[in-house]
């Protein structure tokens, strides 16, 4: 669960601190009001100057406190906020990374990024904008209420009625509309997200299809929406800080009153009805805070619900996943074999491979053809363990893949995608991805193993130029041959290439083939290829028919 209470492990101490820091701040500002009161009601009366000089280092003592603490209170609360973060961005990302690939869809792209960022910041206000002044308020109040009663009960009593309706009554009688207004700013913040996320990914489609104006007349209706209810949430917020406002004028009424009648009969010393008048006055900042602290309460708590919905599936994920270790490997490497797998995607109602028997020997190499959706791509998620499989056995050396951990799991493999992404980031890195311990020379050995050698010594700065957003700065053919020196640096002992060559000239294509397919007597080699001419190149072919393998193989 998205609360505060697992989040603030081991930040506890922090978190009084801020709190007290805040309190006392707070508290700074209301002892100014009151001394400053008391001061000018005395120096009216013309006392010798040292009779006012204690009042007088109290101002600006409290005058200087109270900015002091409150930026330290700042400070501290904003460092336990920002750690909170990130600790729970951290778990986000894990318990993505355990629904991966084929979870991900349970979520939108654009929510998904909503969730992570907005959401998972809203959590952090939650911390900031709602426990920080409500601690800060209900301490400063119950001194500010003690302080008065103490002087005068009913004045006392005045404040702590002011303080319970414009703090307590108020928040709790606006409740069901705060919540509402709340509810539907997140919910048009994550329409936003995820409709200009799809808008920027689909613009060339759409501007040929001419149906680019309608989606930006959807997005302007979705922002008409959430200004809507911003405004809705701004006027809940102003009517319980005006509300505030008017209980603290009353609090002041009550304490000009009750004051001048007990000063009329002499209960109350003259000098003390400028503070009794006054005090109330001091904390109209602090029980404002609250008002809006209500807002954001419901604000985090939609935030909060819709960030754990992510966490609990991740966290469900991980719990079903096995936890077993490989078995040791054998010098020669690992023989994987499928027997009789079926597997099918969430949500189809029908497998998309099944009866698949199929054995990868060290140093074999495997050509998988078929019709477009026949499963190759299926049998490849398969292998990589990200689809469960739902009928027969994957195992490796004799064992079985589903009591082994899905991270220890995917070292067997190495992967050469079709579309590899790049990132915005130099050559040399871009390839490290596949083994970050890897050394320089060691990720030039793999650029050089996938005929890029050639290409490198023409960029401005070599292996380090950088490759442009998405990879912006690199050709089809050249993504593709980093992703060959991906798959040659991670050096795995299964190599699984997904139609590596579908977008490359013949003469790339063969000679990517080529190093894709030289993997030496250790390595085992699965590739997808739709390119006739690869039969010749490996020792079997296995071809796909709507899912299933076929026999024998149909030529041309
Ligand atoms: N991520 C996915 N989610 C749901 N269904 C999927 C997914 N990927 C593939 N499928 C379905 O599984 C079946 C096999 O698709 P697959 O991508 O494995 O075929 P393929 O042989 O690799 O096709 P292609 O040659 O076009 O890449 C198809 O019916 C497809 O719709």
């Amino acid at each position: 669960m998205v609360t505060g209470r697992p989040l603030l492990q081991g930040h506890r101490a922090r978190w009084v601190l801020a709190v007290v820091l805040g309190a006392l701040a707070s508290a700074c500002a209301v002892a100014l009001m009151a001394v400053s009161a008391w001061l000018i009601s005395r120096a009216a009366q013309h006392p010798p100057v040292l009779y006012l000089m204690v009042a007088v280092v109290g101002v600006r003592a409290f005058g200087i406190g109270r900015g002091v603490l409150r930026y330290l209170e700042r400070l501290v609360s904003h460092d336990v906020a920002f750690r909170l973060l990130a600790r729970l961005r951290q778990r986000l990302v894990a318990g993505l990374a355990d629904l991966a690939p084929t979870g991900l869809p349970l979520w939108r792209r654009g929510d998904l990024l909503s969730r992570l960022v907005s959401d998972v910041d809203d959590i952090g206000d939650r911390f900031l904008r709602v426990w920080l002044p409500v601690a800060g308020a209900a301490v400063v109040g119950a001194a500010a209420v003690l302080l008065l009663g103490s002087l005068l009960p009913t004045a006392g009593i005045g404040l702590a009625v002011a303080l319970l309706v414009a703090a307590v009554l108020v928040p709790l009688l606006d409740d069901r509309r705060t919540a509402r207004a709340e509810r539907a700013v997140v919910r048009a913040r994550s329409q936003r997200a995820e409709r200009v996320g799809l808008l920027l990914e689909e613009t060339t489609d759409l501007v040929l299809r001419g149906e680019y104006d309608d989606r930006i007349a959807d997005l302007d209706r979705i922002e008409r929406d959430a200004v809507g209810a911003q405004r809705a949430s701004a006027r809940s917020a102003g009517l319980s800080a005006g509300i505030a406002v008017l209980a603290m004028g009353g609090a002041v009424l009550v304490s000009v009153i009750a004051g001048t009648a007990a000063v009329t009969t002499g209960d109350l010393a003259p000098v003390l009805l400028a503070v009794l008048v006054l005090t109330p006055l001091a904390l109209v900042e602090t029980v404002q805070a609250v008002g809006t602290a209500a807002a954001a309460a419901r604000r985090t708590a939609a935030a909060g619900d819709r960030v754990r919905e992510v966490l609990e599936a991740g966290e469900a994920a991980a719990a079903e996943l096995p936890t077993g270790d490989l078995p040791e490997s054998r010098p020669d490497g690992p023989v994987i074999e499928l027997a009789g797998v079926a597997a099918r995607w969430p949500g189809a109602d029908r497998d998309a491979v099944s009866g698949i028997d199929l054995v990868l020997r060290p140093g074999e190499r495997v050509l998988v053809t078929g019709e477009s959706g026949s499963g190759k791509s299926t049998l490849i998620a398969v292998l990589l363990g990200f689809l469960q499989i739902t009928a027969g056995r994957m195992t490796v050396d004799g064992h079985d893949a589903a009591d082994i951990d899905p991270e220890q799991w995917r070292t067997l493999f190495g992967w050469c995608e079709q579309q590899a992404h790049l990132f915005d980031t130099s050559v040399l890195e871009n390839v490290r991805l596949a083994r970050p311990t890897a050394g320089d020379d060691e990720v030039r050995r793999a650029l050089d193993g996938a005929g890029l050698a050639g290409w490198i010594d023409g960029l401005p700065a070599g292996a380090a130029t950088m490759v442009g957003e998405h990879g912006a700065a690199v050709s089809g053919g050249e993504r593709q041959r980093l992703s060959v020196a991906r798959a040659l640096l991670a050096d795995r002992p299964l190599l699984l290439a997904d139609e590596p060559t579908a977008h490359l000239d013949r003469a790339t294509a063969d000679a990517v083939t080529g190093v894709l397919l030289d993997g030496g007597p250790r390595r085992a080699v699965l590739l997808v290829s739709h390119r006739p001419e690869d039969g010749e190149l490996v020792d079997r072919v296995l071809h796909l028919d709507h899912g299933r393998m076929v026999h024998p193989v149909p030529t041309g």
